[in-house]
């Protein structure tokens, strides 16, 4: 183990530091080899290391900072708490969490012992005297979080529900605040109070239960300064262990309750790394848990996500760390800067539409760190150096300000993945463009059965290409901002080996495209109404992976085989095994999965005009890639309208149609009166006075179905007042 290097404080604490605990060994373990070792960097980063038995699932995982064995909880409440306390004396939340596998230290971390406390202990031991001195007072909860389900746990009554007020902050319904008076107080009521039987015992009859716990220490106090009172509040949080649920059983909880404890820990860790890449949509409603702590993770306050680790390297310990790695702030912050520049150079797509979301969260994956995948590497593609000679440019690299690029991605190759190659880069030479003319993105994908291909002709009022990397300024010698906010690529990131073509008219769009120093081209790329590839990046070897999601198909469509081959493909990728554990790809697999399906079902009834140059291509040609031909005059319905059987058009409907029946029905739990709401099924006087009060602090409380289970209602519950709105709306219509 290193020498501690000092740690520096980023400033001002905002979004969620994830850093790494060692715990020390334990007598059982001290003979054991393969200890989990780390390096810190000067810059206040840090990287864990699993050994060689571990490195098939990746060798090593950077960290905000990491936190060894020699050191103790002290040092984390110095470094990572205290300037989280100031924070919470100056009016605003912050929230620190125990994470890792079973057994690594993070109950000890956040309770402790009398003899040894743990962090919240440490932080009322601070804060009492400041508070008291300023006359404020501290109440805390303690909570339990179990199956998706919230539970007191210091005055033990029904569930407690989790609900958002009109200002959107959190409210727990339910849950008591006990004044404590004293740091005796405190201890008595943390160390010694939750320890009785627990509500998920009490359900699960005695049975050991894995659950998250949590106390929310509350300060009111007065401000100095503008003499108004507040109350911020600090959370501390001991999560459920982390486990494979894959490996043999501990046979004391069911493999539906680890399941469920991973879901919630996948959701956090994707709040976390939606929050530090700046994302615009954070994705707090994906469980309970998330939802509780909606107030405390977030870009305005601070907290800090601690990874406890046994010292000895096991699957689930380094499956933990891989996972928090992701969302750490240093893996997320280039991300959040390119979710920026690519905001500020605008796209038609409001970030807040659905599918915006969809592309953000897609983008994300592209920051992983894509060693992490090695598995799907492309085989057989040589050495980078290798890769690089081979895409040398061809032709003049120079580039003048406003000079068009032409991004071609070739060979989709779904077995892979979605893997992008981009093929032989020729360079048109000095292709001047002024600001409005055109950037010509040719997007080909071609696998075994020449699928489908596509491109985009957007017009630019400015060049906007952005310089990265390895890439000579005055070779490229572009203007790298753009002006003008009316464009449809919104990064265009080249390297001297781009190329150039700008002529072809408009058919597809591309969101975000971006070549990396070994001429791979990486980021979001969407393409328009025929085609859709979200995420895309390149590893060191010159392979393109991601995920890439195609949406119905224009010019050709998969046979039902072609389908089973890619799909078959997918499942005996070796990336699949590595996706179980990262809920992002795993989700995006399945909507490739489903979006593969949803294809093969659909007859298109569109020509393929470019079936000759397909073909020529994949037999070896170079040939500019051109644009269908009025491809972009036709959108889905027209597509779809007039082909295939009335089964083939309901089945292209009935998803839209689904949603528009649950809009229905949350409308009308919006809008209808306390008699009304008390003849739907499940919902009796308290409930009905409930949603008036919902109602009396939000209009529309009910956007999402999720929001139902906020009034404690079963999914099962939740389908049945469903059929009796539905059913009532269908006879109302007949009538
Ligand atoms: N800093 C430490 N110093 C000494 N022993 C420790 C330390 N941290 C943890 N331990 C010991 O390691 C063991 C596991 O710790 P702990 O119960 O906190 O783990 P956990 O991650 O909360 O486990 P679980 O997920 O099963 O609840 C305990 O025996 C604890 O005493």
């Amino acid at each position: 183990m290193e020498t501690p290097v000092s740690r520096s404080h980023p400033n001002p604490r905002h979004g969620v530091r994830v850093v790494g605990k060692i715990r020390p060994f334990l007598e059982s373990e001290a003979a054991r080899s393969c200890p989990i070792l780390m390096g810190r960097s000067g810059d206040g980063h840090a990287s864990v290391f699993f050994g060689d038995q571990n490195r098939g699932s990746k060798g090593s995982s950077k960290l905000d900072w990491c936190y060894g064995p020699e050191e103790g909880v002290n040092d984390v409440f110095s470094n990572e708490v205290k300037p989280l306390l100031q924070e919470l004396l100056e009016g605003r939340n912050s929230c620190v969490i125990a994470y890792g596998a079973p057994g690594s230290g993070k109950t000890q971390l956040i309770q402790g012992t009398e003899e040894s406390p743990g962090l919240a202990l440490l932080t009322v031991t601070d804060i009492f005297p400041v508070v008291e001195e300023l006359g404020g007072s501290i109440n805390i909860s303690c909570y339990e979080v179990y199956q998706d389900h919230v539970y007191d746990l210091l005055e033990p009554k029904g569930e407690v529900l989790v609900m958002e007020d009109a200002n959107q902050r959190i409210q727990l319904k339910g849950l008591s605040q006990v004044p404590v008076k004293s740091i005796s107080e405190f201890k008595d009521l943390f160390l010694h109070g939750c320890d009785l039987k627990t509500p998920s015992q009490n359900i699960a009859n005695d049975v050991m239960v894995k659950s998250h716990r949590g106390v929310i220490i509350y300060v009111s106090c007065v401000d100095k300064e503008s003499k108004q009172s507040f109350v911020a509040k600090i959370n501390f949080v001991d999560l459920a262990g982390y486990e494979d649920i894959k490996k043999k059983h501990d046979v004391k909880c069911t493999l539906a309750e680890s399941a469920k404890v991973n879901k919630s820990l996948y959701s956090l860790l994707n709040v976390v790394q939606a929050v530090n890449s700046n994302q615009n949509y954070v994705s707090y409603r994906e469980s309970k848990l998330t939802r509780l702590l909606q107030d405390f993770i977030s870009r305005s306050t601070g907290a800090v996500l601690v990874t406890c680790m046994s010292p000895v390297a096991c699957l689930d310990t380094v499956h933990a760390v891989h996972l928090a790695s992701r969302s750490c702030q240093m893996v997320n912050q280039h991300h959040h800067d390119s979710i920026k520049s690519s905001k500020n150079a605008s796209r038609n797509v409001p970030s807040c539409s659905p599918m915006g979301r969809v592309r953000e969260l897609d983008a994300s994956l592209k920051k992983l760190d894509i060693s992490q995948f090695g598995s799907i590497e492309k085989k057989g593609y040589g050495t980078p150096s290798e890769t690089n000679r081979r895409l040398q440019p061809s032709g003049n690299s120079s580039r003048k300000p406003g000079s068009a690029i032409h991004a071609s991605f070739k060979k989709l190759d779904m077995s892979q993945l979605g893997s992008i190659e981009k093929k032989g880069p020729q360079h048109l030479g000095n292709s001047l463009r002024k600001p409005g003319s055109s950037v010509h993105v040719s997007i080909e994908k071609i696998n075994n059965s020449s699928m489908m291909k596509g491109r985009k002709l957007f017009n630019l009022k400015s060049p906007c290409i952005k310089v990265e990397k390895k890439i000579c300024a005055s070779d490229v010698g572009i203007n790298r901002e753009p002006s003008v906010s009316d464009m449809d690529v919104s990064i265009v990131n080249e390297n001297e080996h781009s190329k150039i073509d700008d002529s072809g008219p408009s058919a597809l769009e591309v969101d975000a495209v971006s070549v990396n120093e070994h001429n791979c081209v990486e980021g979001l790329v969407g393409i328009g109404p025929a085609l859709e590839v979200d995420v895309v990046s390149a590893n060191k070897h010159n392979c393109v992976e991601g995920t890439v999601d195609i949406e119905p198909a224009v010019e050709s469509k998969l046979s039902s085989d072609q389908h089973d081959d890619i799909v078959e493909n997918l499942n005996h990728n070796p990336a699949f095994d590595v996706a179980a554990s990262t809920p992002l790809l795993t989700d995006k697999l399945r909507e490739i999965s489903n979006s593969l399906k949803l294809w093969s079902n659909k007859p298109i009834g569109i020509s393929t005009p470019q079936d000759d140059q397909c073909k020529r291509k994949l037999s070896g040609d170079t040939v500019d890639p051109q644009t269908p031909v009025g491809l972009h005059h036709l959108d889905y319905n027209s597509r779809f309208e007039d082909v295939g059987t009335p089964q083939d058009k309901w089945r292209t409907r009935s998803t839209g149609l689904k949603k528009s029946l649950v809009q229905e029905c949350l409308t009308y739990l919006n809008s209808a009166n306390k008699e009304e709401l008390k003849a739907l099924k499940g919902i009796g006087e308290k409930r009905a006075t409930y949603i008036l009060e919902l109602r009396e602090e939000t209009p529309e409380p009910f956007k999402d179905v999720d929001d139902l289970k906020d009034l404690g209602l079963s999914s099962k519950q939740i389908r049945g007042l469903m059929s009796k709105i539905l059913g009532d709306l269908k006879h109302d219509f007949w009538c």
